[in-house]
């Protein structure tokens, strides 16, 4: 996905101009800039969510589902009313294709027994590794993700950056929001840096 010339403008007020973005498999590319910058804009601009006021995102041709998210509180998109089991599983409902659960459960290190609850019933950190589950029974050619371990404990955090970091090496496009300059520096081939408005 290549993103050229991006404006973003409420009102009067342009948040910013001028940026280019490249999100392409193999090589992450990770979004910095103090608060109120932009990049949960820009990620939202990439992912067709907010149009630009300015400029172009051209995305490849690509079948529904292709894009995935992980977002920074896991609760905001997360249905209270849904089970662990059937926030991971949902991705292969919908593609009516068989999935392993408990395996996914295994591999993002959330314990299985905690499937059958509701988000209300697990922590924030619990919560993250089902919706990582999810985005690998996607298995998306894009992830998009907006602070994905910022409300999370090390363990965990570094849980969730190890499995992005897999589905890179699986061939996914990854384009990481993040405060976390040292996070950034160290896991993305490229850095688009938003300056303070
Ligand atoms: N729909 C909108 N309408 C009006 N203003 C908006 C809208 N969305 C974002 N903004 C403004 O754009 C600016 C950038 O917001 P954004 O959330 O993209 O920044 P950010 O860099 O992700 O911030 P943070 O690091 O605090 O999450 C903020 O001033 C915000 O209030």
């Amino acid at each position: 996905m290549v993103g050229t010339g991006l404006e973003a403008r409420f009102g009067r007020r342009t948040v910013f101009s001028g940026v280019d973005i490249v999100v392409e498999p193999g090589v992450p590319t990770g979004v910095l800039g103090p608060s109120g910058s932009g990049k949960t804009t820009l990620l939202r601009i990439v992912a067709g969510l907010t149009e630009p006021s300015a400029g172009r995102v051209d995305r490849p041709q690509l079948p529904a589902g292709r894009i995935g998210m992980l977002a920074q509180n896991p609760r905001q998109v997360s249905n209270p009313r849904w089970t662990l089991r059937r926030i991971l599983a949902e991705p292969a409902a919908i593609g009516r294709r068989p999935c392993d659960i408990e395996a996914t459960a295994d591999r993002v290190g959330l314990d299985t027994a905690l499937l059958d609850r509701f988000p209300a019933q697990v922590s924030d950190g619990q919560l993250q590794r089902a919706c990582l589950g999810r985005l690998l029974v996607q298995a998306p050619s894009f992830v998009l993700c907006d602070e994905p371990t910022s409300m999370l404990d090390p363990v965990s955090a570094r849980a969730v950056v190890a499995i992005l970091q897999h589905l890179v090496e699986d061939g996914a496009g990854l384009m990481l929001v993040s405060h976390n300059r040292r996070l950034v520096e160290r896991r993305c081939g490229r850095i688009v840096e938003l300056g303070a408005s």
